[in-house]
């Protein structure tokens, strides 16, 4: 891999949940594009370190609490950069342009309406994406499953992939319609683990591909209205989800885990490792819950995902 030239950059959050962006000076690289306000590594600095330093000279704020939020590797014409993004939850001081350029406080949905670099494509979809992507278990009926699945929306479940190997497709489909009206009262995104002509049929959020369905296809199989998700489980595959434009992954199995019995786990250093040049939002999954979170976004994931760790257990 080429020298990368190493930013941090910081998506700022002041208490209204708004999004804090700068127009980068017409004259410099990328220059007329908003950005999310940061800049190069100096030597030995760390990205926090350089954080905190370019948020203090480019918007006079003071960092008081971030947390990593994604890194991508991307290739201009002229250069790779490394994007080293921050989320900034705590700050001090009122946000300005310091170096006079023109800064904009935005809300969440309405980013989509500016010009970013090409490299901050990814950035956008990791910030719509929650920490946590439950993938739903068993239950003893349907109506069981289904009160199940209330349960979890109930607490804090916002993405959900709905896998069922054992039902007939016509079963599939008449469960993943009555899901999709829980979901989408809960403001959730509902997945379907299945064919992506299954959206012909149910209008869910987005698809998720096993790494079996991501091989056969050589671009994205789904509009890109809707998200879709892919299962990895080594580097190739990673690439090969990032060559159909997933919008996330999940990669496993990171610990050893009862549902693959047998599988060698891949650990937590392997799975930094493979994902840390796919600029594309992971879940880490195999044997993790929510205590991994803060470890999984800490190696350059987006969060966990899991069945057990979050698919309510037992009678609900
Ligand atoms: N700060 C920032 N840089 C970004 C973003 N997206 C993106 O591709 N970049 C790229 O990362 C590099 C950041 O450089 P920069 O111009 O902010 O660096 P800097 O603040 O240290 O500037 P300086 O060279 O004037 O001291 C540029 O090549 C820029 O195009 C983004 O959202 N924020
Ligand atoms: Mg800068």
């Amino acid at each position: 891999m080429p020298k990368h030239l190493h930013v941090a950059a910081a998506v700022v959050r002041n208490d209204k949940g708004e999004i804090l962006i700068a127009r980068r000076p017409a004259t410099v690289d990328q220059g007329g594009l908003w950005e999310f306000p940061g800049g190069k590594l100096a030597p030995y600095e760390t990205g926090r370190q350089a954080l905190d330093r370019e948020l203090c000279e480019e918007v006079g704020i003071q960092v008081e609490s971030a947390s990593p939020l994604i890194r991508i590797h991307h290739r201009y014409p002229e250069r790779a950069v490394l994007l080293d993004v921050w989320q900034v939850s705590a700050f001090s001081g009122e946000a300005y342009g310091r170096e006079g350029q023109a800064v904009r406080w935005v809300k969440e949905e309405d980013l989509s309406q500016y010009s970013f670099p090409e490299a901050n494509k990814p950035i956008l979809k990791a910030l719509r994406l929650p920490d946590h992507y439950m993938i739903t278990g068993d239950a003893e009926n349907e109506e069981q499953w289904l009160q199940k699945l209330h349960v979890a929306l109930n607490t804090d479940i916002e993405l959900v992939q709905f896998r069922a190997h054992d039902l007939s497709e016509e079963e599939f489909v008449k469960r993943a319609n009555a899901a999709l009206e829980l979901t989408r009262k809960a403001g959730a995104l509902l997945l379907l683990n299945a064919e992506p002509s299954i959206l012909d049929r149910v209008d869910a959020d987005g698809i998720h591909l096993t790494t079996e369905r991501l091989s056969h296809y050589a671009s994205r199989p789904i509009p890109a209205g809707k998200w879709l998700s892919c299962a990895c489980h080594n580097p190739t595959q990673l690439q090969m989800a990032q060559a159909l434009g997933a919008d996330m992954v999940t990669y496993s199995p990171v610990l050893a885990t009862e549902s693959h019995p047998g599988v060698e786990p891949l650990g937590w250093q392997e799975f930094h490792n493979a994902i840390e040049p796919i600029p594309v939002p992971v879940y880490a999954l195999g044997g993790l819950g929510r205590a991994d979170i803060r470890r999984a976004r800490g190696l350059g994931g987006q969060g966990v995902a899991g069945i057990r760790a979050f698919w309510p257990q037992g009678a609900v």
